[in-house]
């Protein structure tokens, strides 16, 4: 999987070479790449943004940019294969779904606006030549695509086979297919007695059904208390 990065930070990406995408990096899995959005300007100032056609607080950043920095990168041929993400507050929300769905893919090129956005004309650009992902993280405003940038990437490559050293443990996770949609249950480790608080005794009863049956129940229990919005009809009366 390659990854590309368009920036006018390009050094927020450096954190890719750290933990476990780093280790990705040196497999030969995850190839990643940073571009500077302003090695495509060609002003003394290296200007990316102007003012809002029709007025309005704040700027916008320029098309110009964008379409030369795809030019080079990406290439001036339509192709589908090719998913480009861009991170925004009015975008779709980012889901678990969405980032499996990107762990297959082979190329993803991430365009991490600053600013009040970028002109729109980028997006539709891109539309007409690759597959793209206007994508929320959620409903709350960053300062940039950057930091949004990095959670869909940790998000996504951490799905892809060979990347994660337990396979097991990523079905057992919230939000992950295999648990119904519900969040995943309290989790212990040694020492059984910490500070006067115990680890429940059914987890340490090595009956396999009672502590399967207390981690569902707690999961349904955390889901109904944290997620209603997680529970349908269907899910509550199944549980
Ligand atoms: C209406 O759009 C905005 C209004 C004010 C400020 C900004 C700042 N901004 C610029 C590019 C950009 C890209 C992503 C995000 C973002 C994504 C999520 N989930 N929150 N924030 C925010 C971004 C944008």
């Amino acid at each position: 999987m390659r990854l590309d990065y368009l920036s006018i930070f390009p050094g927020y990406f450096d954190v890719l070479g750290i933990s476990l995408l780093g280790k990705a990096a040196v497999n030969g899995l995850v190839d990643v790449y940073a571009h500077d959005l302003r090695d495509w300007t060609h002003d003394r100032h290296r200007t990316v943004d102007d003012t809002p056609c029709g007025g309005g607080a704040g700027m916008v950043m320029k098309p110009d940019p964008w379409g030369e920095a795809f030019d080079e990168i990406i290439g001036t041929e339509p192709d589908p294969s090719v998913h480009v993400v861009f991170p925004s507050p009015s975008g779709e929300p980012f889901t678990q779904s969405v980032a499996h769905d990107l762990s297959s893919v082979e190329r993803i090129v991430f365009c991490c606006g600053r600013y009040e956005g970028i002109d729109h004309r980028v997006i539709d650009y891109a539309r007409s030549m690759w597959t793209v992902h206007e994508v929320s993280l959620g409903d709350y405003v960053l300062n940039g695509g950057e930091v949004a940038a990095l959670a869909i990437t940790e998000a996504v490559v951490r799905l892809v086979p060979g990347f994660m050293g337990n396979p097991q443990s990523l079905a057992e996770e919230s939000f992950s297919a295999g648990q119904d949609g519900l969040l995943e249950y309290p989790l212990f480790t040694r020492p059984v007695s910490w500070r006067g608080l115990d680890v429940p005794e059914v987890l340490m009863s090595g009956h396999h059904g009672r502590i399967a049956k207390w981690r569902r129940d707690e999961s349904i229990r955390l889901t109904r208390e944290r997620r209603p919005d997680l529970t349908d009809s269907d899910v509550s009366a199944r549980h």
